[in-house]
């Protein structure tokens, strides 16, 4: 992957990301607007305009038992299950594979009234790195879609509004030691997750009629996927 023209930018943006998302878990306090809370999951979201556009910053935070980090971002990361629990997602293809744990898509969204249909045109790359507060415990797992502009798919040349997005997945295990040595269970694990979330939506669209959107969209998105990734591990060996 190193050799490829956008690995620096990837590795860069990586690295930004989950420190990013590490500090946010940290300052729950300040500027984040509790908007959902639903049992363990809580969204935030800072209000933000570009241009008149809503580009809010979104953060959530979900603890899920029974799961590991690694399990949450291979489904999240692989296109092979995006479209059994992506609701809002029409189509997704892999442009490119950039490198085993580096994919490039074109990914177009169901429309959502009353705004106009979007793409996106993003890399995603899933990555692990040792957790600096549990050296010896397991690694934090992140994936990290971002969008990319590429020549050959020129943005708003169809039907779709090219949207920009900036997406953070950031898992961290938790594993409480079962009692006399007796195998890790599924019923040890906790998965502590970090999504945050920078969109622009690429065309105006009005405020408010966004943020209603963004409401009823994203506690769905979040739950859908998390209970997808729980069903799908329950009956299959731990991938730590
Ligand atoms: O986490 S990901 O990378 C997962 C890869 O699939 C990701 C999540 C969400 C989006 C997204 C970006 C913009 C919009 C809006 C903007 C104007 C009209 C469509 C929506 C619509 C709102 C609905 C939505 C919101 C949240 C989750 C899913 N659907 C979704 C894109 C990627």
């Amino acid at each position: 992957a190193s050799a490829h023209h956008l690995w620096p930018e990837i590795d860069r943006v990586t690295m930004e990301q989950m420190h990013y998302a590490r500090m946010s878990v940290e300052d729950s306090g300040g500027v984040w607007q509790l908007f959902a809370e639903e049992g363990e999951m809580k969204m935030y979201r800072r209000e933000e305009e570009v241009g008149g556009m809503v580009i809010d910053p979104l953060r959530a935070c979900h603890v899920v038992k029974g799961v590991t980090g690694h399990e949450v971002c291979e489904y999240f990361f692989n296109p092979q299950y995006r479209l059994e629990w992506e609701a809002t997602v029409e189509t997704t293809t892999v442009l490119e594979k950039i490198a085993d744990d580096i994919l490039l898509f074109l990914q177009v969204h169901k429309r959502i009234w009353p705004a106009s249909q979007r793409d996106a045109v993003f890399w995603s790359h899933m990555r692990h790195v040792p957790d600096d507060k549990d050296q010896d415990g397991p690694p934090i797992w992140v994936v990290v879609n971002n969008s990319v502009d590429i020549p050959d798919l020129p943005a708003n040349t169809g039907k779709c509004v090219r949207l920009l997005l900036t997406v953070c997945l950031m898992c961290q295990t938790f594993i409480d030691p079962p009692k006399d040595g007796a195998k890790v269970t599924r019923n040890d694990l906790t998965c502590k997750i970090t999504y945050c979330s920078v969109v622009n939506p690429g065309g105006w669209a009005p405020p408010a009629v966004l943020r209603a959107v963004y409401k009823r969209e994203y506690p769905k998105f979040l739950k859908r996927f998390t209970n997808y990734v729980i069903d799908q591990c329950q009956d299959k060996p731990i991938l730590f």
